[in-house]
């Protein structure tokens, strides 16, 4: 099996190209292939396959809306082999291969995810912008860590996060549990980010990620972090309603972006890198 290793503020992905969707990639692969120490290892994997090919395997590898004009669709799994909606860091990791494979042209084009068609633009080389879609405010919720309840605000990037801000630096947080949710809250499971303020539109943040544990960095949940950050937290405040126009700086773990809240929708602008290339052992998987 070709592979490709790459990044977006590392957090990283095993790419693999499969144009003609001919892959039958098994939740077990995919966490083989994420295994730090037996596998590639990786955050998640993303899978490359032309729109109109996707729509033979099973129904839930299926993008919600590959119109026509979307050539590619990105299959992206987690880290545990379950399946996202969306991944902000992997797709701009998924157009910088694109472009860098010569299967796509430098400039703006639309991707189909499962989250429906999210529009990249990028250059021959650098940074990677993607237009999310507005984020979707849905209220409060809460998550639980070593016995300390933390609220947040729930927010839809087309995957689920819960968005709480936190009064200390978020590396004295301890992520190495998942946080504690109600189910019947998040039906579908939820990445959890803890956010804090650092400046003027300006937060830093850490996750723990539904189906990969914490990462250094998730582009949806940057998103929501600034969502969130713009509404405030205030108890209270209106749950819903829209967070406005605002420019943020996110600081992650593994490094910086940018997040630009528009009236009616929201861009992720960051670093995409591609670092490895090989092929799997005949046999391994
Ligand atoms: N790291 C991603 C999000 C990946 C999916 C997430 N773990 C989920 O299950 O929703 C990003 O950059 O957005």
């Amino acid at each position: 099996m070709r592979f490709v290793k790459g990044h977006g503020t590392e957090n990283d992905f095993v790419i693999l190209p499969d144009p003609d969707g001919v892959l039958d990639l098994t939740p077990e692969t995919v966490a083989r292939l994420c295994d730090r120490r037996a596998g590639i290892g990786a955050d998640g994997v993303l899978r490359v396959v032309r729109a109109k090919a996707a729509g033979h395997g099973p129904a839930d590898h299926e993008p919600a809306d590959h119109g026509p004009e979307a050539e590619w669709f990105m299959d992206y799994r987690n880290a545990d082999g379950s399946i996202a909606e969306m991944c902000g860091n992997g797709i701009r990791v998924f157009a910088r291969y694109l472009v860098d494979a010569g299967l796509a042209a430098p400039g703006e084009w639309d991707v189909a995810t499962r989250a429906g068609l999210r529009r990249v633009s990028l250059g021959a080389s650098g940074d990677v912008s993607v237009d999310m879609g507005a984020p979707e405010l849905l209220g409060y919720g809460e998550a639980s860590m070593q016995g300390t309840t933390f609220q947040g605000r729930r927010v839809s990037v087309g995957n689920p996060h819960l968005a709480c801000r936190v009064d200390g630096p978020v590396a004295a947080l301890d992520l190495s549990r998942a946080p504690g949710f109600d189910p019947a809250v998040f039906p579908d499971g939820v990445n959890v980010e803890f956010f804090r303020t650092v400046g003027e539109r300006h937060v830093e943040m850490r996750v723990y990620e539904r189906g990969s544990g914490e990462t250094r960095s998730c582009g949806t949940g940057t998103v929501a972090v600034a969502a969130a950050a713009a509404m405030g937290t205030t108890a209270g405040a209106a749950p819903g309603g829209t967070p406005g126009t605002s420019e943020w700086t996110v600081d992650v773990p593994g490094g910086r972006v940018s997040v630009t809240l528009g009236e009616e929708t929201a861009f992720l602008r960051g670093p995409a890198v591609l670092v490895a290339e090989g092929e799997t052992r005949a046999g391994w998987i």
